[in-house]
């Protein structure tokens, strides 16, 4: 599954995607760059509009689902981290082994609980409370893009000690900031999505300690539609097959190194073999 396939019809593709480009790839900030952007939020992005395209995100995950099903009833091991883009592998490692066995089994009742046994239930209604901490706490040890896009200061500028020229190319480093032991735990390498029950930072990143959509009106617009995505199939995944590692691996044995990268891919695919858990 992609970003691309979720966009919209396929026929629209060749219009859609210029649009898109255009907007990011002519970044200088002015009435042009607005108005582009409010209309592709608009026609593209809106509540509305992400919800029109629900029948091809069924469809999506019904093709995939049913690639795990075949593959789960020939005892195959899937390669997932081709099968699904970065970030939902990294979020179903965590979900599915990253975890204790209680939270596991804790997450499949959730899901249980709501949902219909249907091989490919509706969880739009439902994706919103599922593993928000989860994906949050992913995002911060995994940022999709560990650097954001180089940008431009229009103005000079003083934030905290530090004097900006204008002109300046600036680059955040999105994954350092992730890492900031003064905000986060001291364990900063360790997955703890339960750091965000008691906080109040969200995705949005108001106070720029967890911007992996970046913030303010340089923000990700697609963020919503991202997240439905991520939490749809990972939901699926979750939901409708039990999983394990290859060859009686241990979770201690997996190597969860990053490749250096645009984005941050895991250097060693991640294997795992699926069983259909819902029944024929
Ligand atoms: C999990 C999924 C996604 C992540 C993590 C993500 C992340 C980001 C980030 C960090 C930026 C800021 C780039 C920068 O200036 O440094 C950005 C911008 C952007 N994103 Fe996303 N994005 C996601 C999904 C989407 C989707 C689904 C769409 C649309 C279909 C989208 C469309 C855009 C556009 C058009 C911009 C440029 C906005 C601008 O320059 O004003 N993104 N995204």
């Amino acid at each position: 599954m992609t970003l691309c396939s979720l966009v919209g019809p396929k026929s629209k593709l060749p219009i859609i995607y210029p649009m898109v480009l255009r907007t990011w790839l002519s970044p200088k900030y002015g009435p042009y760059w607005r108005n582009v952007r409010k209309f592709c939020t608009r026609e593209l992005l809106s509540t509305a509009k992400i919800d029109s395209f629900k029948v091809m995100r069924r469809d999506e995950l019904e093709s995939l689902v049913q690639s795990l099903m075949e593959a789960a009833k020939a005892h195959e091991v899937v390669d997932v981290s081709e099968k699904v883009a970065g970030l939902i592998e990294d979020m179903t490692y965590r979900m599915l082994f990253g975890r204790n066995k209680d939270d596991r089994f804790d997450l499949k009742s959730i899901v249980h609980q709501f949902l219909s046994l249907m091989a490919v239930p509706n969880l739009a209604d439902y994706v919103p409370f599922l593993g928000a901490f989860d994906l949050q706490e992913s995002l911060r040890l995994h940022p999709v893009a560990p650097l954001l896009l180089p940008h431009e200061s229009m103005e000079d500028i003083v934030i905290g000690e530090y004097y900006i020229p204008k002109k300046s190319r600036i680059i955040v480093n999105c994954w350092a900031l992730g890492r900031d032991s003064e905000v986060w735990s001291k364990n900063v390498e360790e997955f703890l999505p339960e750091m965000f029950k008691e906080s109040d930072i969200d995705l949005r990143g108001r106070d720029f300690q967890l911007i992996p959509f970046r913030s303010g009106r340089r923000g990700c617009p697609g963020m919503h539609l991202g997240l439905l995505n991520i939490r749809l199939v990972v939901a699926q995944l979750v939901h409708c097959f039990h999983w394990e590692l290859p060859n009686g691996m241990s979770t201690a044995e997996m190597d969860m190194t990053e490749k250096f990268d645009l984005s941050s891919p895991r250097a060693k695919h991640l294997l795992a073999m699926p069983k259909y858990c819902l029944g024929i």
